[in-house]
């Protein structure tokens, strides 16, 4: 895909695979990372564990859908407290499991990671961290706004009645038991939720009296006790490969009109959080770093071409690589893989020289040269719009304060809209735009070809990403930060 910047994809690529380490996301927090399943929200000795209660919410969040009408599917209606109560049926929604695993994800979600990529990759998450197969993700699932139609299975229901709520879903009866199967490797039932199923516990280690699938409740394997049907499980490799296919199909399990992405694959070359910062008296800067999977450069060497589209020699410094910056994507069945982070080189650039493109030049650790270029279509940036590093953000009263300051490009004329986009959530806890105009500033002098604006105003917000967008003459141009690349963007932590 040669369609660069995509932030969209980068964000997903970074919520599934810097996992560990630096840049790392938050979800693998609770597992963990991989090396204690048993970690629970609420402290070790509920008996529950996060993991169970993540695959449990994205199960319960699809089974609304209806295969005939388009309607239900992982949208993250599940949230809704409705959902969570249905009065006409009082079991199949019970328990806290929803409620904790929104208590966990809740703010890690932005403009890019819908609450509902959030919940189909948190089960994903609980079962690669915790022993089970690599699960195929798609991202740009869309977020409901309203409750769905009831629809999830009950256990006092029949076997048919089960048979046939799955084949609504889209399931086949071998294939419900299998999707069961693969679901209750973790966890157990609750006495606290099923008070007639399960007795009370005494057990100071499992205050819910939480009586599990299987003795391995935090991990993901084929020992399910007490399960007759499942002789084809018995080999753990067939059991690996139909959960991967099962529960890949269960997350992508969306309501109808909703497009998700590819598979997503990591992202080899991949230049993060760049953007061009206009440091005063005419100079800017070019930020940024790049995350190279899996391997060690002897050298990358930045090539840049000015506004004007020429380039020189001249045009041209080694990043160098930070090595307190690596990640682990904590893939499940590979051997240990290593990113590691190169910062681009710290250059004054003149703003009326200004930088228009760049791309790469790396030598690998081997000895080949590759050119990272995007197949030849470059990195282009736009220099109409930029922060300047007086933008900042601050704590008023507990609450974020933005200090925005714009560095606009003169020469196209007066803009007709100079706005700044934060993310902010709803009440129901989905992100949401926030938008505030800039107005022009009264007496502007132009400083090397470039005009600042400025704005100061409070979020109710996560603070993930902000963006400045101009509108001149009909085009739009933007330029994007994030408060997850801080020390990326070390104008950012200037405090107000
Ligand atoms: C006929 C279908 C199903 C029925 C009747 C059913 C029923 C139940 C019940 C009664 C519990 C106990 C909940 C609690 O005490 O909090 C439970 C737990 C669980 N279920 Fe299912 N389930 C079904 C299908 C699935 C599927 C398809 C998955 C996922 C792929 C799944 C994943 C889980 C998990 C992970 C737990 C453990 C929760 C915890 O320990 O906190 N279930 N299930």
């Amino acid at each position: 895909l040669n369609t660069w910047p995509n932030p969209f994809l980068d964000e997903l690529d970074s919520q599934l695979y810097d996992r560990q380490g630096y840049n790392g996301r938050n979800l693998p927090v609770g597992m963990l990372f991989g090396q204690d399943c048993s970690s629970f929200l609420f402290g070790p000795n509920a008996g529950r564990a996060n993991a169970a209660d993540w695959l449990r919410t994205a199960y319960h969040d699809m089974a609304t859908h209806n295969t005939m009408d388009g309607t239900g599917g992982l949208d993250a209606s599940i949230r809704f407290q409705a959902e969570q109560e249905r009065p006409e049926a009082p079991f199949q929604n019970a328990g806290d499991g929803f409620q904790n695993t929104f208590a966990f994800i809740a703010g890690l979600s932005n403009r890019y990671f819908s609450l509902a990529d959030n919940i189909a990759l948190a089960a994903v998450t609980a079962v690669e961290l915790c022993g089970g197969p690599k699960i195929p993700f798609r991202g740009g699932r869309v977020d409901a706004i309203e409750p769905n139609t009831p629809g999830v299975p009950e256990p006092q229901q029949s076997l048919e009645e089960h048979v046939s709520s799955f084949s609504r879903q889209g399931f086949t009866q071998e294939e419900m038991i299998g999707l069961i199967a693969c679901g209750h490797t973790f966890g157990g039932v609750q006495h606290v939720a099923f008070p007639d199923i399960v007795p009370p516990s005494d057990d100071p280690q499992n205050t819910s009296g939480n009586s599990r699938f299987d003795t391995t409740f935090t991990h993901f394997d084929n020992r399910i006790d007490n399960n007759v049907t499942m002789s084809k499980f018995a080999n753990p490799d067939v059991f690996r490969s139909t959960c991967a296919n099962l529960l890949a199909r269960m997350i992508d399990t969306v309501p109808g009109g909703v497009a998700l992405t590819n598979v997503l694959e990591p992202i080899k070359f991949k230049p993060v959080a760049v953007s061009l910062v206009w440091v005063g008296g005419g100079n800017i800067k070019l930020r940024g770093e790049v995350r190279v999977w899996n391997s060690a450069p002897s050298e990358i060497t930045m090539k840049w071409k000015a506004r004007d589209g020429s380039s020189s020699p001249s045009f041209s410094a080694p990043l160098v690589q930070n090595t307190d910056h690596t990640t682990d994507p904590l893939i499940p069945d590979s051997p240990t893989i290593t990113n590691r982070w190169y910062e681009f080189p710290d250059v004054l650039h003149n703003s009326t020289q200004s930088v228009s493109e760049f791309w790469f030049e790396v030598k690998n650790d081997d000895g080949s040269n590759k050119v990272e270029n995007l197949g030849g279509v470059g990195y282009h940036l736009q220099d109409v719009v930029m922060i300047t590093n007086n933008t900042c953000v601050g704590i008023d009263d507990g609450s974020l304060v933005l200090t925005v300051e714009a560095a606009i490009r003169a020469d196209l004329g007066q803009p007709s809209r100079v706005y700044v986009k934060a993310d902010e959530t709803d009440q129901t806890g989905r992100p949401n735009l926030k938008i505030v105009d800039i107005t022009a500033p009264l007496n502007r002098p132009t400083i090397a070809g470039y005009t600042l604006w400025g704005a100061t105003f409070g979020l109710n917000a996560t603070g993930a990403f902000y963006t400045v967008a101009v509108d001149i003459d009909g085009q739009t141009y933007e330029t994007n930060w994030s408060a997850g690349s801080l020390d990326l963007n070390p104008v950012l932590l200037n405090s107000c």
